[in-house]
């Protein structure tokens, strides 16, 4: 779809990029030519995949440990980054999500997720777009969302409320930073499997809804690589006019199933504890490979 040379010259941070879509958004950005950077909690993670990525693509990767719910992480991060040349893009794509019946949230459950999904990214496009300003540099900000920002969805409020919260954060620094040449948009994916998302959403199989490919009009799930040519899309020049949108790439999906987890109501006690139980035993094997956070 793109040529080898269509983002030459760009240098673009992607958050959360050593696993999932970040990993499949940042192979597709090598292919075009940028040099990306990548972010998260675990070392080895972030290390293996630029291990791989470069030598799949043969592009220029790197990493850097940071806890994105801390803002002086970030400031150390996006420092030493400007220190090896000014980046022009931004992806926001590190969250923090599960599936739980609301009334069961503790405050600490709740920020979890905000705080790495609202709080996060707002940091990230705050340290990224002063510099830009400051250096009078032009910047695409992408943020990957999820459809629940126009439907909402039960069971997974935290994250709907947070990524609808980065929503609004689109619309409005496209206005406010539109004068430096910043732009800033988000794409709305609807099912893309991963590992992450899968052991956090769906743990026991008992999460039925969106985990059908069949409720999905185009009656399949997305492929990575066509969010990797969106974002590329939006990381190149030639649509410099674009910006203030939240564009889905979801086959159709929130238009005829928009409640994602509503049949989730007929679940029981025991149904919800088996799925804690899972939920806690891929959160644990994740945290004991953290160098951060
Ligand atoms: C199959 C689904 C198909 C859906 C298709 C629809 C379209 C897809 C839409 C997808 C949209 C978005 C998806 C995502 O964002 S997926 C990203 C998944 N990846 C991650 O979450 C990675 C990061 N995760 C983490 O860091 C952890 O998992 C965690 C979020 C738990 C945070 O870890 P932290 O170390 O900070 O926190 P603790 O383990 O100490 O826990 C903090 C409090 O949270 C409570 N908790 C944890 N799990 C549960 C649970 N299952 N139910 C209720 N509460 C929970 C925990 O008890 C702590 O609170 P307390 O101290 O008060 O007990
Ligand atoms: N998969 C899907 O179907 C969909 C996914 N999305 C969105 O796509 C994005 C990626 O999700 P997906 O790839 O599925 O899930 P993953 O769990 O694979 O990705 C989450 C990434 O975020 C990083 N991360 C989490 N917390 C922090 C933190 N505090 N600081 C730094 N990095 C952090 C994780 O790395 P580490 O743990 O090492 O820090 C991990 O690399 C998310 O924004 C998600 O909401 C949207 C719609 C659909």
């Amino acid at each position: 779809m793109f040529s080898h040379n269509t983002l030459t010259q760009k240098r673009i941070l992607i958050t959360g990029g050593g696993t999932g879509l970040g990993k499949e958004i940042s192979r597709g950005l090598l292919q075009c030519g940028a040099e990306v950077y990548i972010c998260g909690r675990r070392e080895s993670v972030l290390q293996e995949c630029c291990e791989e990525l470069s030598a799949d693509t043969g592009g220029k990767i790197h990493y850097r440990i940071c806890d994105i719910r801390d803002p002086d992480s970030i400031e150390a991060m996006v420092d030493s980054i400007f220190q090896e040349g000014p980046l022009t893009g931004l992806i926001n794509n590190a969250a923090a999500n599960f599936i739980a019946p609301t009334k069961d949230l503790s405050p600490r459950g709740y920020q979890a997720i905000r705080s790495t999904v609202m709080d996060g990214s707002f940091y990230t496009v705050l340290s990224v777009g002063k510099r830009w300003i400051k250096q009078q540099i032009p910047g695409s900000i992408v943020s990957n969302l999820v459809t629940w920002v126009w439907t909402g969805s039960a069971f997974v409020v935290p994250s709907a409320m947070a990524k609808t919260a980065i929503d609004s954060m689109t619309k409005s620094l496209a206005v406010e930073w539109g004068r430096y040449g910043i732009r800033v948009n988000a794409v709305a994916p609807g099912p893309f499997p991963t590992e992450g998302a899968w052991d956090k959403l769906n743990p026991t199989g008992k999460s039925t809804g969106a985990t059908d490919s069949e409720s999905v009009p185009m009656r399949r799930y997305g492929k990575m690589p066509e969010l990797a040519n969106l974002m590329t899309f939006l990381q190149a020049d030639g649509c410099e006019y674009l910006t203030g949108q939240t564009i889905a790439i979801d086959g159709g999906h929130h238009l005829a199933a928009p409640s994602t987890f509503a049949s989730l109501a007929d679940l029981n006690d025991d149904d919800w504890q088996e799925i804690r139980d899972s939920i806690k035993a891929s959160a644990e094997k994740e945290k004991s490979q953290r160098s951060t956070g």
